[in-house]
């Protein structure tokens, strides 16, 4: 589970993520959705404690992230594809990690089963990989501590059609075996087929919250509701800086 309560986060004069609060639960997917530089990704980075926030808690699995004496263990986090230096090899890298992380080698073909990566790319040089195989390779590096707790930015991002079923499958598999399963995503109607719930986001803060469920048959669909929110926080930013239209 992430729990998150009353995070605000500034960057000079810009509020990033301002006053958030919302629960992932285990066994979910959760949809943090919102158009760019509404703050997915300064909120996710608070999360794993990449940054720190200027207000507010951030649990995971129970504990702030930096009282986990293995955090590697318990959350898996992927961002902006594999991570992974040009040169190396695929597998080079997953061994790297896990030996950073004090995790079993053996695990390295493990996650690489999962993610579907082609034997023949493991040991290929990452400079050599498309868009796709960064992403599964992401994916895999996020996966090596076996963690109870994952968060994926943009997972889907440069994937193909096969790609994108793919993901959608491997996300409900994370989450029905009991993980927490974060992801912010663009793209409304594949979130609609995949998350339990959604968090909307704009301008920083929290303009919607529900099931998807709630939200489809409140608004036919995930991106009906989307615009709907979108509008009417617009309308209240206008009001709040007194445009006359
Ligand atoms: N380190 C920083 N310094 C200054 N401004 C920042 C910094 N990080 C984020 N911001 C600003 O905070 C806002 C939210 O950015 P963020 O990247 O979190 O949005 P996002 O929802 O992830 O966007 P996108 O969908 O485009 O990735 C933007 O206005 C961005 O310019």
């Amino acid at each position: 589970m992430i729990e998150v309560e009353r995070v605000s986060k500034r960057h000079g004069s810009v509020t990033s993520v301002d006053n958030v609060s919302f629960v992932a639960r285990s066994g979910e997917v959760t949809g943090l959705l919102g158009p760019n530089g509404a703050g997915k990704s300064s909120l996710m980075r608070i999360i794993c404690d990449l940054d720190h926030a200027d207000s507010g808690t951030v649990r995971v699995a129970g504990r702030r992230y930096r009282d986990h004496p293995e955090p590697v263990r318990v959350i898996g986090v992927q961002f902006e594809g594999s991570g992974a230096h040009p040169s190396r090899r695929a597998v080079d890298h997953l061994r790297w990690v896990a030996a950073a992380a004090g995790i079993p080698r053996s695990r390295v073909d493990e996650v690489l089963h999962l993610v579907d990566l082609p034997r023949a790319a493991w040991r290929r040089r990452v400079h050599t990989y498309s868009l796709g195989m960064h992403q599964r390779l992401g994916i895999a590096t996020a996966l090596l501590g076996n963690p109870e707790v994952l968060i994926f930015d943009e997972p889907a991002n440069g994937l193909d059609p096969v790609g994108i079923r793919w993901l959608r499958g491997f996300l409900r598999g994370l989450a029905d075996e009991g993980r927490t399963v974060l992801l912010s995503s663009h793209l409304m109607s594949e979130t609609e087929l995949v998350a339990d719930g959604v968090v909307l986001m704009d301008r920083g803060r929290t303009i919607a919250e529900g099931t998807t469920t709630s939200l489809v048959s409140a608004y036919g669909s995930l991106e009906q509701a989307f615009f709907a929110h979108l509008a009417a926080d617009c309308q209240r930013g206008d009001d709040a800086r007194g445009t006359v239209r």
